[in-house]
């Protein structure tokens, strides 16, 4: 048996990464996350040779080493962010998020230039892609990431033929993995309630964060009486065994770093076998590290994993089983955004249109328009089962549109795209955009189908028994924001509308501001919080004139986005008086200029005030 607080497998560090404590240039920064060039050599062979098999097979080749020098950077990244992390270079933590995010892309981009301008008759040469996909699944049989070389493979394929209606499937077809083995990526540290300090040391020494620390007793001390509350719900006695699992990973973002993992009660035969999750929040202060809180609890480490944030860095490889894991961790959240929120942006993607496909599979239900408010600008549809709401932008809104001006389809995408790029600040949906997609004309209702074809939208087409969308964006389900305030409780009515004033304020930090104010863009999830889903009418809050009400001149003669904090409450359009009331009595600086001007002087300054991703009353000192 494990002896209490000892390691049950091979101790070792999370990974062997030297960590220099120093901050990195911003050119050795460039540097290590610059992608290598395509290989030119192979891309001249391609275009020279006659043979067709010699081209399928150096077609292939080119697509995985342009693979191979995108995968070789995206897993140095994480490494970066834990030798950011340590240098305390927070800087080099967020261009690294940006860096990472448009990587797959600049990789793809790197290469279609050159195969259109060498090869033009290459994307319509269906016998030879037909090939080369063989050749590219042989090659990459039997190695850990073969489904993501696949999915980069249709990426590009999808690219070279994007002026043209042609569909790529967004799965991971032949190239599909078997479940994944969460105790691939688990350390077991056996204990003995009450959990002693002395564990809680074992297991951060187990995972690499070997200080300096501040205080190391004190929080080992703070952080064990913490869980010891924790499992206090599920009558825990002295003596009785725990084991706690621990991914084998570091987990880095902007100013912190986490561990993740669970709690493990056995059966007692008075009590089932009983489990917690647990997070482990660090933070590198100018002396040393600190355990700044414990979260114990599902709906807690979905906040502090929201995918409205710049996502984790986790520094094991192994992303089928982390999103395994997270995904029993926070069962609320669906199994495809977990690999978005460690990174896995291109995999989330198509883990997601699978989990959409299996839904309707399983469900039978139909895809039909959203519950709610039906868009000016967008089209929303869902199944009752799925956790997720698709999207499209209309050529052009319809005659309710609240503006008298509209951008344009690309524009709204743009918007779209944009809020996908930036750190969420914990209160925007994420958007999965998806490009010529096909979806089988028997998984939507007959209105939906009818509305679709019949709108005049030219993004739409139906090619025998699919439609055909070149766009489409795909979020997680929420709550409309007015459908929530219509049957909540009295008191969940009131903590919405509280952090609804939150979610703004957040966005602003963000430097986004909804020049739509209505209540109706934003929805309420599973775990109570409110964020923005809709954003055609989204701008930088440093580009809007904030004015007082009076004086002149009006709105309408000025040019731009003009804002008027007077005016917020009457805009979020909130029925019950009480309700407003309540906005106003916790928001009352939302109201007034001073508050948006003096976060414009911040943001221009290049100051981003700091976003909570854990409910203050966990961090062990407050
Ligand atoms: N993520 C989501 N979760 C739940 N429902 C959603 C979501 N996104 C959109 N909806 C539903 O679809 C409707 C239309 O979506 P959306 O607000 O994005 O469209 P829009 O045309 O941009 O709206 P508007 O006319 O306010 O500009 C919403 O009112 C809401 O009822």
């Amino acid at each position: 048996m494990d002896e209490p607080g000892r390691c049950a497998r091979t101790p070792a560090t999370i990974d062997s990464m030297t960590t220099p404590h120093q901050p990195l240039s911003a050119s050795d920064l460039e540097a290590a996350t610059r992608i290598a060039e395509p290989d030119f050599e192979l891309l001249d062979a391609l275009i020279r040779t006659d043979d067709p098999d010699d081209q399928a097979h150096t077609l292939a080749r080119v697509a995985l080493s342009a693979f191979d020098n995108y995968y070789a950077v995206s897993r140095r990244i994480p490494a970066l962010a834990k030798a950011a992390f340590y240098a305390r270079d927070w800087p080099a933590t967020v261009r690294l998020s940006k860096i990472r995010i448009g990587l797959y892309t600049a990789c793809i981009d790197q290469l279609v230039p050159l195969l259109k301008a060498g090869l033009p008759e290459l994307a319509n040469d269906e016998k030879v892609w037909v090939r080369a996909e063989a050749e590219l699944l042989a090659a990459i049989a039997g190695r850990y990431e073969a489904d993501f070389a696949f999915a980069f493979w249709q990426s590009l394929r999808r690219k070279l033929v994007s002026d043209e209606w042609r569909p790529v499937s967004y799965d991971t077809g032949p190239a599909a993995r078997p479940p994944a083995a969460i105790a691939a990526v688990v350390r077991t540290i056996a204990a003995t309630l009450p959990i002693q300090p002395e564990v809680i040391r074992n297991v951060l020494d187990a995972a690499g964060f070997t200080g300096p620390w501040r205080d190391l007793d004190g929080d080992a001390a703070l952080a064990a009486a913490a869980i010891e509350a924790a499992l206090e719900p599920l009558s825990p006695r002295a003596g009785e065994t725990a084991k706690i699992e621990i991914a084998e990973s570091g987990f880095f973002r902007n100013r912190g770093a986490c561990l993740v993992g669970r709690i493990r009660l056995r059966d007692r035969g008075d009590m089932p076998p009983r489990n917690i999750p647990l997070l482990v929040a660090l933070l590198n202060e100018d002396d040393g590290l600190v355990v700044d809180a414990v979260l114990c609890d599902s709906d807690e480490l979905q906040f502090a994993f929201s995918s409205t944030l710049a996502n984790y860095h986790a520094t094991n490889p192994r992303y089928h089983e982390l999103a395994r894991l997270l995904h029993e961790l926070m069962p609320k959240r669906p199994l495809g955004t977990q690999y978005s929120c460690i990174g896995f942006h291109h995999l989330g993607k198509v883990a997601v249109m699978n989990e959409i496909l299996t839904e309707h599979r399983r469900s039978k239900e139909k895809l039909a328009t959203a519950p709610g408010f039906k868009g000016t600008v967008a089209i929303a549809f869902t199944m009752p089962c799925s956790a997720y709401v698709l999207k499209i932008i209309r050529d052009h809104p319809t005659d309710d549109y609240k503006f008298d001006y509209f951008d344009g389809l690309d524009a709204v995408l743009r918007k779209y795209n944009l809020v996908h790029e930036i750190d969420r600040a914990g209160s925007m949906l994420d958007n999965i955009i998806y490009s010529n997609v096909k979806l089988a004309r028997t998984m939507f209702a007959p209105d939906l189908l009818d509305e679709l074809l019949e709108a005049g939208i030219g993004t739409v087409t139906l090619e025998r028994d699919a439609l055909v969308f070149r766009h489409l964006i795909v979020q997680i389900k929420l709550t409309p924001l007015p459908l929530y305030l219509t049957t909540a409780a009295a008191a969940d009515a009131r903590a919405a509308v509280i952090n609804l004033g939150d979610c703004i304020k957040n966005n602003a930090a963000a430097d986004i501001f909804n020049k739509d104010l209505d209540g109706r863009n934003y929805g309420v999830s599973r775990i109570r919080k409110v964020y923005l889903f809709d954003y055609d009418a989204v701008e930088q809050l440093t580009e809007v004139k904030v004015r007082s009400t009076p004086p002149m001149p009006r709105a309408e003669d000025e040019d731009g986005v003009v804002f008027r904090p007077a005016q917020m409450l009457e805009g979020l359009r909130i029925d019950d008086p009480g309700l407003r009331r309540a906005f106003r009595d916790a928001h009352p600086e939302l109201m007034q200029p001073d508050y948006w001007e003096g976060m414009q002087h911040a943001l221009r300054a290049g100051k981003v005030p700091k976003v909570m991703n854990y409910p203050t009353s966990r961090r062990l000192r407050r």
